[in-house]
């Protein structure tokens, strides 16, 4: 409609039509978002002021050019009359008598002749961009035709609501398709664009009553659908890392599970594979992922107290014994973890932060500067020990010292986390200290290898894996850190070899491979000051926000 021909209101009316009409059309809209965008330009006022302020003006031509003219009406004509008001009005024209909806390419005329069996043929075409068709197909073992196997939630099929599981599949573009394998089909699908249309024969198949799309879970493992052969589309397949949430959104099927990570803007479901699926190829590596036998030094040096760490070597360079407590041997699958959301309340205690990592990567340090930044707030559990006492300590402060009678005894109690003897006394962590400090509303900071036992609701570890960067910014941080400290001797820091480097990413690899799942937070600590911010900032996070927790901590 041109500019001149508006009547006071009807543009208006317009917008709120146009407005209405868009309610009913949100399911063919790529996303809600899309739909709720126009709706609220169309109704919002902003939009309805210009309108009337362009009316207005051409109102006020109008008169102008009819009332006798002084200089002011003519200087008015003269800016209404100028190029880029002009424009503006043109554009405004253009504007309002262009055809936004998409065109639809004209449906095919129905084939002549349709065989009996084939009364119920649907013919579905489709739009298509470039992303996927958002669908996988199989052929059927019993009858060979090539069916739909499944719909991918949110993707470019369902949206249309046309395409359905069990749907056999006649047809893509006039090209008939009983005689071909999926493997020939999936590029078809994959390199058409623009109008698809398709020749199908609705399935039977009932859509499913009720499905729990509300079930959230932790991935335990990285997945790359195109890395993985088996996937029956690699399309079609969701991406993720060790520690995202994932929706799952379908498990209808056995090996192939549909779903969205969580905070992704794209609402479209991918498939992943399926718990028991994954649980069979774990299952299959486990001898080289999950089992692979780690050294002592990696197994037991992130422990304890350094006073009496029990590290590779004494200072005779032998070997020292150490052992665990009874947890250390259950060890699940990592595949899924459901989990659920979770908000610390006031009167709850605080989560116990686990801090481990490979020797000499930083742990202590980390742990000294939160007890310094606030020590009312972090604290550490006292260990036991059954080495003599020194003079200035004090019973419960720096240890608890015990015989060695009752130090075996209660390692036959299955009282310590973590254990060992150096130089012919026992040092050790129990579960009973660790809950001291908890109950005095503390966060327990806590520096030992992951431990089953504490994986409990009562506690809610909080496992933070301190890593080593690469062994050039090892070389230069280390070295730095080095200099330093030689101009306080107050702090003896420790010299590095090359070898300690190599030993510290070897065993930090080795404990991701075989802890990695129950990390929920990675720091690498390259620059100190920045690894320390990290940690108080993620630690600050856990007490105060929203978080996920595994669901059975919730069930007390
Ligand atoms: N980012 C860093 N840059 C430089 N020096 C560091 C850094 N982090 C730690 N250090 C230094 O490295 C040495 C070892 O650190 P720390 O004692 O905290 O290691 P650890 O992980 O507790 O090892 P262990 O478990 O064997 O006791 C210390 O001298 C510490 O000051």
């Amino acid at each position: 409609m041109k500019a001149l021909s508006f009547k006071s209101g009807a543009p208006l009316l317009k917008c709120r039509l146009l407005a209405s009409l868009l309610y009913g059309l949100e399911s063919h809209m790529d996303t809600s978002e899309d739909s709720t965008f126009l709706q609220d330009m169309l109704m919002g006022n902003t939009l309805h002021l210009l309108i009337k302020v362009r009316l207005f003006i051409l109102a006020l031509a109008e008169e102008l050019r009819c009332v006798v003219a002084s200089p002011e009406t003519t200087e008015l004509l003269y800016l209404l009359s100028k190029p880029h008001v002009q424009a503006l009005l043109s554009v405004h024209d253009m504007v309002s008598q262009k055809e936004f909806d998409p065109r639809l390419p004209p449906l095919p005329p129905l084939p002549d002749y349709i065989e009996k069996e084939e009364d119920s043929i649907k013919i579905v075409r489709l739009v298509k961009n470039q992303e996927p068709l958002g669908a996988t197909i199989k052929r059927d073992e019993s009858t060979g035709a090539i069916v739909v196997a499944r719909v991918m939630r949110g993707g470019a099929a369902d949206r249309s609501g046309l395409i359905h599981e069990g749907d056999k599949l006649k047809e893509v573009n006039g090209v008939p398709m009983e005689d071909k394998n999926p493997e020939e089909i999936i590029p078809i699908l994959a390199k058409s664009k623009g109008a698809v249309t398709f020749k199908v024969i609705p399935g039977t198949k009932e859509e499913p009553e009720t499905i729990d799309n509300k079930i959230f879970v932790r991935a335990l493992f990285d997945y790359n659908p195109q890395e993985d052969p088996a996937i029956p589309c690699k399309d079609a397949g969701l991406e993720f890392w060790r520690g995202d949430v994932l929706q799952i959104v379908n498990q209808e099927d056995d090996t192939w599970w549909q779903a969205r990570r969580h905070g992704d803007a794209n609402l479209r479901a991918g498939l992943i594979p399926s718990r028991q699926l994954q649980e069979r190829r774990v299952t299959l590596q486990r001898p080289a992922v999950l089992f692979h036998p780690l050294r002592e030094s990696i197994i037991f040096g992130a422990g304890l107290r350094k006073s009496f760490r029990l590290s590779r070597k004494d200072s005779t360079g032998q070997h020292v014994r150490q052992k665990m407590g009874k947890g250390h041997a259950g060890i699940h699958l990592p595949i899924y973890q459901e989990v659920l959301p979770y908000k610390r309340k006031p009167d709850e205690p605080y989560r116990l932060v686990l801090l481990t990592g490979p020797s000499g990567v930083g742990v202590t340090e980390l742990k000294r500067r939160l007890l310094l930044s606030d020590p009312e707030h972090f604290s550490v559990s006292v260990p036991y020990t059954t080495r003599q006492q020194k003079r200035h300590e004090r019973e419960g402060v720096e240890y608890h010292f015990v015989f060695k009678h009752t130090f075996e005894k209660e390692i036959l109690n299955h009282k310590f986390l973590e254990y060992g003897e150096y130089k012919g006394n026992y040092y050790g962590m129990s579960l009973d200290s660790v809950r001291r400090v908890v109950a005095e509303s503390k966060v327990c900071l806590l520096h030992v290898k992951p431990h089953v036992t504490l994986y409990t609701s009562e506690l809610k570890p909080y496992v933070v894996f301190v890593k080593p960067p690469s062994i050039e910014s090892l070389r230069l941080s280390r070295r730095k850190a080095k200099v330093l400290s030689s101009q306080n001797e107050q702090t003896p820091t420790k010299i590095f070899t090359e070898e300690d480097f190599q030993d510290m990413i070897t065993s930090a690899q080795a404990m991701e491979n075989k802890y990695g799942h129950l990390f929920e937070k990675v720091i690498i600590n390259d620059d100190l000051a920045m690894a320390f911010t990290e940690l108080r900032d993620e630690l600050t996070k856990i007490e105060t926000e929203t978080h996920w927790i595994p669901n059975t901590w919730a069930h007390v």
